[in-house]
């Protein structure tokens, strides 16, 4: 299997390092637009095959396209990361411009991969690699709602004293602080959360988790990437070995929910050709009332990015 991720930064550098590490794929192709960036970070992760002990092969390349050709997978995660005080839609002008030349080189090579966004404001990213792609939702997704769980999952895990692994959780709609979390569908080894924990203090985790990727960029200067980056090499492996892992993943919804064309979490099935089924849950008045805050929030920056590229055409 041959995967590219595309933006040697941070979090690509890291779904990189997961992907080799973890013998994921075969092959994996590193692009980046600064020059010697990405050759470099491909250099030193196969620098550290033998240390580790893994065969896959990484190799770098500077805005050279060709080396990408037949990738089964392309994971976009070039960008700007934002830096204390700003939003993720802050981010949309210099990112969509970014994210769509990206895409075009993508599918020019690769008119058969599987793309994952990673890039942000991850939702309106992904509604602009589906624009420019002409790829069906099954094909063109993104990634954030693994990030969030694992998120949630790290905190409670944490005020419960228990292993993160035991925990199993789903979140759903925009990647930003009008996700929405659902407690009902939390269990820590098969056990509903809510008898383990008391509510104001599942409600401070929740409340943690929306403002999850803020916490970090205010502590670092910039955005996360250990945990992103494996998030994103999670859904390649479930891709790449057919797993048909059970995430929530960010997909332009066609009815599911009541919702229409709009770029939204929701939980699917992961597995050789993308979203496999997208899994309606049975939402309270309290639920579906958040997930309307959150798709109105959404649509309102697809329609943002919609008169930008009006604008521009
Ligand atoms: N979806 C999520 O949950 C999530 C999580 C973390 C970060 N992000 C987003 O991912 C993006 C990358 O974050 P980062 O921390 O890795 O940033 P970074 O600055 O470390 O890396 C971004 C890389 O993209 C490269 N790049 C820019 N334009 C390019 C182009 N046209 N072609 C190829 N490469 C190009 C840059 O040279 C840089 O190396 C940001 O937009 C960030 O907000 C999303
Ligand atoms: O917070 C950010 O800007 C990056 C990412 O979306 C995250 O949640 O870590």
């Amino acid at each position: 299997m041959k995967v590219t991720v595309v933006g040697a930064g941070n979090v690509g550098a890291t779904c990189a390092d997961v992907l080799a590490t973890r013998e994921i794929a075969n092959e994996i192709v590193l692009v980046d637009i600064k020059e010697g960036f990405a050759e470099g970070k491909a250099l030193d992760i196969w620098q550290k095959a033998p240390i580790i002990g893994y065969d896959s092969r990484t190799v770098g390349v500077t805005g050279d396209y060709t080396r990408t050709a037949d990738s089964d997978v392309v994971v976009i995660t070039s960008g700007l990361p934002r830096k204390p005080g700003m939003s993720r839609d802050d981010l949309i002008s210099t990112n969509a411009g970014i994210v769509k030349t990206v895409t075009e080189q993508v599918v020019k090579y690769s008119p058969n991969a599987i793309i994952i966004v990673v890039s942000n404001p991850l939702d309106v990213m992904t509604y602009q690699a589906h624009l420019t792609s002409g790829l069906p939702r099954e094909k063109v997704f993104g990634m954030a709602g693994i990030l969030d769980t694992a998120r949630y999952r790290a905190f409670l895990a944490e005020a419960l004293n228990v292993s993160p692994k035991d925990i199993q959780a789903v979140l759903m709609g925009g990647h930003g602080d009008t996700m929405v979390p659902l407690p009902r569908y939390t269990t820590v080894g098969g056990i509903p959360v809510t008898e383990l924990i008391g509510k104001e203090e599942l409600d401070a985790i929740v409340q943690r988790t929306a403002v999850g990727g803020g916490e970090l960029v205010k502590l670092m200067g910039t955005s996360a990437w250990y945990a992103p980056g494996a998030a994103a090499a999670q859904m390649v492996e479930a891709i790449v070995r057919d797993q048909r892992r059970v995430f929530p993943v960010c997909i332009e919804l066609q009815g599911e929910y009541g919702i229409n064309g709009v770029y939204l979490g929701a939980p699917v099935i992961l597995g050789r050709n993308g979203i496999e089924k997208v899994i309606e849950l049975q939402l309270n008045d309290e639920e579906k009332a958040l997930l309307e805050t959150s798709r109105g929030h959404v649509k309102e920056v697809m329609d943002a990015l919609d008169n930008m590229s009006k604008a521009s055409a």
